[in-house]
């Protein structure tokens, strides 16, 4: 049985097949390729587009979804093994994961980093328990470590601008906000990006630093695909002659020893760090603009920027759709 909750799982092979049939599906419709099949969506924390993405494509291929929503009309979940359950969790995923398995096809779960730091999210503990219990395939809808759909749709969204992404230099680069994000959607552009052999470019200010394993895995990919990834303090430099720019915010390496207005301060001293049209104007000619959405306009990225034909982030939304469900059949059929 196959899970997606990390690129890891299917790879630069995978990616690049779960990317062909996406590719393929969106020009040529399937049909009914999920009749009467029944997806479970459990939702820790909102969604737009992950939660319309996924439903619209059991839709609109003969399907069914369920969405819950944790806390809200159901039981808050447990996921700690040996967890005394005297406070407000009612029930354990050890229970509820196995549970929904016999009941659906296929599991999506969305769960963010619980702040708890990077080495908590290496772990990533509530995705990973649902991994452990569930007896159906396992999609993750963003959790601690990774948004792995997001990043499939984005080398999407990158492939259809320039046909390929060999050696096609990208940056990434950090942008503020005013509360410290998760590193989910950072991770994943990078390890897609890799995979899919870009030269990725990581921008941002000292101190957002991403993880070492999640930098080591990127390097891996790059060095196995022919792309490549080098790190900067400077944007600037980073956007010299990219041919797409994704911005995104994210929080410091580390907590420790940080009051939390102490990171609200830290991240407001790079207010300088959002993306507006003058920075762009030092990537190439025909460089696009992505951001995975919610973005908050003229924190993270300025109207002019979000506004301008070169930003691709309705497209980049409407590909989550297309790679779910290459994915879900992918998962399927095995
Ligand atoms: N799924 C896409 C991004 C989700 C999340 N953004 C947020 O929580 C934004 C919240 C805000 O702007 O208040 C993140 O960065 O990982
Ligand atoms: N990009 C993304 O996952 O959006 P939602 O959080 O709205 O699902």
């Amino acid at each position: 049985m196959r899970h997606f909750t990390r690129i890891q799982d299917v790879g630069p092979e995978g990616v690049e097949t779960i990317l062909a049939q996406a590719a393929a599906w969106k020009s040529q419709k399937p049909g009914a390729i999920f009749q009467s099949r029944i997806l479970g969506m459990v939702f820790f924390n909102p969604s737009l587009r992950t939660r319309t993405s996924f439903e619209a494509v059991m839709l609109r291929s003969g399907g069914h979804a369920i969405v819950l929503d944790v806390g809200n009309g159901v039981w808050k979940l447990e996921d700690r093994p040996g967890a005394v359950m005297n406070a407000d969790r009612a029930e354990h995923i050890k229970e509820a994961a196995p549970v929904l398995s016999r009941l659906v096809d296929m599991l999506g779960v969305r769960t963010f980093s619980a702040g708890g730091g990077d080495e908590e999210d290496e772990l990533d503990p509530v995705i990973n328990a649902f991994r452990r219990h569930v007896t159906v395939p396992l999609v993750s809808m963003e959790s601690a470590r990774e948004h792995p759909c997001q990043g499939l749709a984005d080398v999407l969204t990158l492939r259809e601008t320039f046909g390929t992404t060999k050696k096609l230099p990208v940056t990434l680069t950090w942008a503020p906000h005013i509360k410290p994000l998760p590193k989910a959607v950072p991770n994943s552009f990078l390890l897609s990006a890799a995979a899919a052999g870009c030269e990725v470019r990581v921008a941002h200010p000292p101190g957002f630093e991403l993880h070492p394993q999640v930098r080591a895995e990127a390097e891996a990919y790059a060095k196995a695909t022919g792309g490549s990834v080098t790190y900067t303090h400077d944007q600037d430099e980073a956007l010299a002659g990219s041919r797409a720019v994704y911005a995104k915010s994210w929080g410091p390496a580390t907590r420790a020893g940080h009051a939390p207005g102490d990171v609200a301060a830290l991240m407001a001293s790079y207010a300088g760090w959002m993306p507006t049209r003058k920075a762009m104007s030092r990537a190439a000619k025909d460089a696009i603009f992505l951001h995975c959405l919610p973005v908050r306009r003229n924190v993270e990225v300025s109207d002019e920027v979000l506004d301008h034909p070169s930003s691709r982030v309705i497209d980049e939304a409407e590909n989550r759709f297309h790679v779910q469900r290459s994915l879900l059949h992918w998962l399927q059929s095995t």
